[in-house]
């Protein structure tokens, strides 16, 4: 493990922002931290960056202890690049002396200092710019010249607080993109934060589900997607369509599922269980099935005896080569479902709607 994090907690008066978050990362693994507004993603970076000091909690990188609330090694000699949100590049300074900023600190070399720039520019594809100032340059570019000055100090671990975030949506996809190509050919240990869902799967080899502090699923991109840990991570790593109800049975992993009596008469549905704790649960729960995976069908169907619910379309859309499909089912027509149909189907026209148990899940 290259970097270790073992009970993080932190609190500002009364209120736990931080609680007990456990953390292992493999040497230049890209992870995100990812979740709502206030969930804590930029303390934790900064208690990492050494900005701010945890209540408790232990932290390694490579051999070395940065924190274990008896020692503290600060925050310049913790051997960290930084990319924080407004970039921040010194507007009275060039390019090529923003990036030289931390080499000059370390009193290198000018010819060193020279073939850096020139090899850091060429690295973040903007070759040539060594004599501009940052008003001269769009924010992609000034995003990248501050990824080059994080970089020029060769880092052990690059924290990356949302450097995307005041890009426009098509320049911060190619962005993403870019930048994983980058850090995988670097081999640098790269901790995102983000509340982007897309940018965290596009960039990450691993996401971390932060609700208020509290580490919800730490998985790969492909396993958020498909294995999810609870209600919230579902609704949060979206779209997802969640069904109430609660476990009825359960034979090893599969389960039978009674939807909501209220909202459906004595409809049963059997899925699949990932997850102890809806496991465990007879309580209330959810039934959750992939827009992707539901099947539309335009006729009832008798061979599909279960997991077959009837819904009356509300909308359809041409999005991304697929038509996406808004239904309501439940027996007052209230509960809406997203799946994709082979062609546009009209308002008010009845639907059955099949999730297959293996592609649907209960969560808690
Ligand atoms: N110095 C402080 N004093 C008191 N509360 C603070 C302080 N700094 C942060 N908080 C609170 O801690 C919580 C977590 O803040 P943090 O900035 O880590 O969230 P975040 O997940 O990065 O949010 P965002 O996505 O909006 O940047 C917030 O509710 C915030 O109001």
């Amino acid at each position: 493990m290259y970097l270790q994090i073992k009970q993080l907690n932190k609190s500002y008066g009364q209120r736990q922002i931080i609680s007990d978050v456990d953390l292992t990362m493999e040497e230049g693994e890209v992870l995100s931290l990812l979740g709502p507004s206030g969930c804590g993603k930029t303390t934790i970076l900064r208690i990492i960056a050494g900005l701010i000091k945890p209540d408790q909690g232990w932290i390694q990188i490579g051999e070395r202890v940065i924190y274990d609330g008896r020692r503290e090694v600060p925050a310049e000699e913790r051997d960290l690049g930084m990319v924080f949100q407004d970039y921040a590049l010194w507007p009275h300074m060039t390019v090529a002396q923003n990036i030289a900023f931390g080499l000059r600190l370390r009193r290198k070399s000018a010819t060193f200092i020279r073939h850096k720039v020139h090899e850091l520019l060429e690295l973040v594809n903007l070759p040539g710019m060594e004599k501009r100032y940052p008003y001269q340059l769009s924010g992609g570019q000034q995003q990248r010249i501050a990824l080059a000055r994080a970089l020029a100090t060769e880092p052990r671990v690059l924290l990356l607080d949302e450097p995307l975030s005041s890009l426009d949506t098509a320049l911060r996809e190619t962005m993403s993109s870019e930048l994983v190509q980058l850090f995988k050919r670097l081999k640098i240990t790269t901790i995102n934060v983000t509340h982007d869902q897309n940018e965290a799967m596009t960039m990450s080899d691993r996401i971390i589900v932060l609700r208020e502090g509290k580490v919800q699923q730490l998985d790969t991109p492909t396993e958020l997607y498909l294995h999810l840990a609870n209600s919230f991570v579902a609704s949060f790593m979206g779209p997802a369509n969640m069904l109430p109800g609660k476990l009825i049975t359960q034979d090893g992993q599969q389960a039978r599922f009674q939807l909501d009596p209220q909202k459906f008469a004595s409809q049963q549905m059997s899925a699949t269980i990932h997850n102890e704790q809806a496991a465990q649960s007879t309580e209330a729960s959810w039934f959750v099935c992939r827009p992707a995976n539901v099947h539309v069908h335009h006729e009832p169907q008798s061979d599909v005896p279960a997991n077959l619910l009837a819904g009356t379309v509300v909308h359809s859309s041409f999005v991304a080569g697929r038509w996406r499909t808004l239904i309501h089912v439940g027996l007052e027509h209230d509960l809406p479902v997203q799946a994709f149909a082979d062609r546009q189907l009209a308002p008010e026209q009845q639907v059955w709607l099949e999730f297959p148990s293996e592609q649907s899940f209960i969560v808690h």
